[in-house]
Order: C-alpha cells, then structure tokens, then sequence
C-alpha cells in the first residue's frame, strides 16, 4: 500500500470555529470540514430564529447550539435522532438554567429534546459568574458553555469537578476563543472567560487527526514496505487525537512531519504489550483496539468510559464485532478492558456498524488481512464523507451494496 490519502478537516475546529464565527460576527473560514457534522451546523446557523433545529446525530452541534442559541435568547425546540434522545445533556441544560436560559424538557428529563423559552439577562458584577460543572461526562458541555463565556456580563468561571475526559477538546475550544480575540485562562481544575466582545478573524482548519487515525491503522496491518502520506497534519495540532502519532509508534506506525504541512507513515515493528489511557482521546479506542486485536498484541485500555454514551455503546459494539474475527475486549474491572486475539482470522465476516462512523472505518483496514463486508457504509458520512473513495484510490475495491 502506497499513496496519499486526504483527510476531512477537523469537525471539531470547524464547529468551534462556526460558533465563535457567529458570535464574532465576521471572518472567514477555511478548509472547512466537508463531514455531515459540519456542513449541517453551518446549515443551522443560517437561520437563527429556525422553530426547531435538528442536531440529527451530531453531539458538538447538539450541545454547541443549544448553548449558543439558549444565551442568544432564542425561542426555539431542538431535537435530534433516536440515538441522540439517549445521549444526556442535563449537565449543559442546569448550567445555561444558572445562566438564566429557561429550558423545559419535552421528552425525558435530562436528554433531548428541549424547549428554549428564552432568557433572563443578568446584571453585570465585578465578580465572575461562578459555575460548577462535571467533567467526567462530555467535555462537550464545558466547550459549549465556555464558548458564550465572552458574552456573559461578568464574564464566567467553571469549576470542574469528577475525572475530566476528553480535556484537549476544552484546550482547543480555548485556543479557538484565543484567536478570536477572547481571554481565557486554565487554572486545571477553574476555567476563566473575561467578558469581551469576540473579533472578527480569519481562520484555517487543519486535517482531522482522528480520521488520520484510520489510516494508521492501514499502514500497520499493510504488507511490509508499505507508506503512506497524508497532507494537511501540523506538528503543533491543536487536536488531542495527534495522540495516535505516539500510540501507533508502539504498534508498528512510524510519524515523519514533513515541511509542507503533511505527515508521511511507514511501517516499522510493534513494540509489544502496553497499556493506553483513552481519558483524552476517546475516539481513537476503536481503531486502536482493531489493531492490535489483528496483530495479536495484547493492550491493556483505560479511560474508556464515555464510550457508552456516544454513537453507539462502543464497548459493547467493540466487542460484538472484534468477537467475529477472533478478538476480545475483555471488561477487567476497574475501567480496564484488555485487548486479546486468538488465531485473528479475516474470512468474509460481516461488520454491524451501530450508526457509528468510526465502527465503519475502525473495521475497514482489516481488508488487508482479508475480504469483509461493512454493513451501512454511509454512516461515514458524519466525520468522513470521502472515506470509500479515499480507500478506493489507495487500490481497495469498494462495491456499493
Ligand atoms: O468537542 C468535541 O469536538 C468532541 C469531544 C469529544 O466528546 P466528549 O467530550 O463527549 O468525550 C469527542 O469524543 C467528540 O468526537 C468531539
Ligand atoms: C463522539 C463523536 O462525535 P459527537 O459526540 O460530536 O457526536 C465522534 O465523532 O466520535
């Protein structure tokens, strides 16, 4: 396997940047995300005063919006898959309530849907509107909140409380409002936004480093002597997923930067055994856990918790498929599951893939050890539209079903 693969732009920096850019009312974007995520959060925003606003299955733009729109005083419903009535939100909703945002639930308590009925503004303090919120279930409701922070009259202080996930995504919604002229301040565990008027400013997204990871993910299971390049990846990434760069070093992927902005992979040996923690990257443990399922390399997986609630349950769905082919994601108490493999044999098996993107792309790279089916391949469409072609210009034949 030889080639250059293109990535989508981050989702992630795009749906911050889409948000900021409203609030700051001006600059321009670019290279901004063709994902499903993206292109429909620019949709929404098109039309503020929409009566109902679909977030569909896109957690940023559910919790994105629901902030933007409940401080911006909207009056408005928003709703979104059946999936995305399970996956919670209270933690966001009894925050932006703090705020003055009046939001009344219209399904069940604590998920979507809800009603925005409008807001009580605050007055203005010398003191920071305080918050205590929980980190250890999205860190997506932190971004959200901490992205209207500059709008708020006193400005706003978040206290974190619980083991924070995902807390690169809250580093790049900070380095996002950075540039965009907002001042925020990381103390760990008390997040500090100034009020401040956002400034209009021009933005370019990077390549998706957990779209990169699927590529990795290829080079390791390819035949020796393959390479790889993908363009568009910056050494100083403001994603937390260029954590891949280190765990797939371990795996057998070697990482050069290269001067124009692109990042070459070449095969090397796997290391062996490890654990990883996942607590700051959880979206790259499928591909990771396909891996070294099909190396027979046994990994020990931490920080796997927010799993459960994001497209699927991940670990369940992990450990349906990887069951198939010979894999095991064993649950070892104490939030450590193991990564085991017995005689890992690709033989035409047919992949559920849970309206889950990543499932479809984590499993795809097993076509190097064999013919398999993915079942609904157009779930990619949410991170990765260009996913098939993309495998299919590499030389891997793609059938539509
Ligand atoms: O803020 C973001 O852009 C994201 C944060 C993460 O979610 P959690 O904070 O819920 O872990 C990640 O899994 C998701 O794909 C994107
Ligand atoms: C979890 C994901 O997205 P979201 O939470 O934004 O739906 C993802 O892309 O893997």
């Amino acid at each position: 396997m030889r080639g250059t693969a293109q990535l989508p732009a981050s989702k992630s920096e795009s749906n911050r940047a889409l948000i900021i850019q409203a609030l700051a009312g001006g600059g321009q974007l670019g290279n901004l995300s063709d994902a499903n995520d993206t292109q429909l959060m620019q949709r929404l925003l098109i039309n503020p005063e929409a009566p109902l606003f679909d977030a569909e299955d896109a957690g940023t733009v559910m919790r994105f919006l629901t902030a933007y729109l409940a401080m911006t005083g909207r009056q408005t419903e928003l709703t979104g898959t059946a999936r995305m009535k399970e996956r919670p939100i209270g933690i966001l909703v009894d925050a932006l309530r703090q705020l003055g945002a009046r939001i009344e639930y219209t399904g069940q308590e604590g998920y979507p849907p809800m009603r925005l009925l409008g807001r009580t503004p605050q007055p203005a303090t010398d003191e920071f509107t305080e918050l205590t919120v929980r980190g250890d279930i999205s860190s997506q409701y932190i971004s959200a909140l901490l992205m209207v922070g500059p709008m708020l009259p006193s400005g706003l202080r978040i206290w974190l409380t619980g083991k924070v996930g995902s807390r690169p995504y809250i580093r790049m919604t900070q380095a996002l409002m950075q540039h965009f002229g907002a001042q925020c301040r990381d103390l760990g565990e008390v997040l500090e936004v100034r009020p401040q008027a956002y400034k209009p400013t021009d933005y370019a997204v990077e390549g998706d480093w957990s779209a990169a990871s699927y590529w990795y993910a290829m080079v390791a299971l390819a035949p020796a002597g393959s390479h790889l390049t993908l363009p568009d990846l910056r050494r100083h990434s403001l994603q937390g997923d260029q954590a891949i760069v280190g765990i797939m070093e371990k795996l057998g992927v070697k990482t050069e930067f290269l001067a124009n902005e692109s990042v070459r992979l070449t095969q090397t040996e796997p290391t062996g055994e490890f654990t990883q923690d996942f607590t700051d990257c959880p979206d790259l443990a499928q591909t990771v856990a396909v891996v070294a399922a099909a190396l027979g390399i046994s990994v020990v997986m931490t920080g796997l918790e927010s799993l459960r609630i994001k497209e699927t349950d991940r670990i369940a769905a992990l450990q349906a498929e990887l069951a198939k082919f010979g894999g095991a994601l064993t649950d070892e108490g104490n939030e450590h599951f193991r990564v085991t493999s017995q005689d890992f044999q690709v033989t035409g098996q047919t992949v559920a893939t849970y309206h889950d993107h990543r499932m479809a792309m984590a499993f795809a790279p097993l076509a190097l050890r064999g013919r398999l089916t993915i079942e609904a391949p157009q779930v990619v469409r949410k991170s990765y539209p260009q996913f098939w072609k993309e495998l299919d210009k590499i030389g891997f034949t793609e059938k539509a079903s």
